[in-house]
């Protein structure tokens, strides 16, 4: 018995959503991994779409807005007053991804000092790490570099996805904004992160950022499922293929005698 209520209608992805900028992309590829789209019309997608949901989790300096980038997707409210995180708090939103529903369970961790060894001991088992700056705050550019290291010292960095996103971007102008972009796409490539800038005052590039989100950490998901029901494959045609061969051993005594 499905005991959840439907995927909002707004929730629902049958295409990859694009990256923002090609130079900082996890990959520009226009559509899903051929496997994936495969297996999401076979319904081989394993646990995704039953039982999984995927961890992201949310860091960056004080105030640079991750808390209300988080409503603004998930709530779509905005609030002009700064209210700290104290230590974490999350939310969880339902998606379906190529007919497959996949829930993403997103974590806002405190950037204060004083917080963050409350919130560090929720950073475990994270899927995707999103590290926000303010587009009109060098400083806080510069610390996602640490905020990046204190996330991966918890995290496989083989196995998870990393964006690098840029917000307020209403409060820039436009020559700003080039500018800092120009030092946020090269942070994004040393990193190996998805650069993205956007608004939650505005919304501007919020919606597309989540979707994207999802779609690349269900992408990855799904490649692992079917890795693993590769490994279990090729296991099983070694464990056949050794136990044909003790069955060659145990009759070679009747092997023609050209052969002994
Ligand atoms: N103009 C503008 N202000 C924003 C935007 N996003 C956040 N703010 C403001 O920035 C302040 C801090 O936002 P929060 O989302 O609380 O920041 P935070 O990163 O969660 O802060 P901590 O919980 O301390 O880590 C608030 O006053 C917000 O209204 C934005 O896109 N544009």
């Amino acid at each position: 018995m499905n005991i959840l209520a439907p995927v909002r209608r707004d929730r629902v992805l049958a295409e990859l959503p694009q990256c923002m900028r090609k130079e900082a992309a996890l990959h520009s590829n226009r559509t899903f991994h051929p496997r994936v789209s495969g297996a999401c019309q076979e319904q081989r997608t394993g646990t995704v779409g039953r039982f999984k949901i995927s961890k992201v989790i949310v860091v960056g300096d004080l105030s640079v807005g991750k808390t209300c980038l988080i409503n603004r997707f998930c709530k779509d409210t905005f609030d002009k007053n700064y209210k700290a995180t104290i230590g974490v708090d999350f939310e969880m939103e339902r998606f379906e991804v190529l007919g497959v529903p996949f829930s993403l369970q997103l974590w806002d961790t405190a950037g204060q000092e004083r917080f963050k060894c409350i919130a560090s001991t929720y950073y475990r088992g994270a899927q995707a790490i999103i590290i926000v700056f303010n587009l009109n705050d060098v400083a806080s550019l510069e610390h996602t570099k640490q905020w990046l290291a204190d996330a991966l010292k918890e995290n496989d960095p083989s196995n998870v996805l990393l964006f690098l996103v840029g917000s307020k971007k209403d409060l820039s102008t436009p020559a700003q904004y080039v500018l800092m972009e120009k030092d946020a796409v090269k942070m994004a490539q040393e990193m190996k992160a998805e650069y993205w800038a956007v608004s939650s005052l505005t919304g501007e590039n919020v919606r597309e950022f989540f979707f994207r989100v999802a779609a690349l950490t269900f992408e990855a998901n799904v490649l692992a499922e079917l890795e693993k029901t590769d490994a279990r494959r090729i296991g099983d045609i070694i464990r056949i293929s050794s136990n044909d061969s003790n069955l060659y051993l145990t009759t070679s005594k009747k092997r023609p005698k050209c052969c002994q």
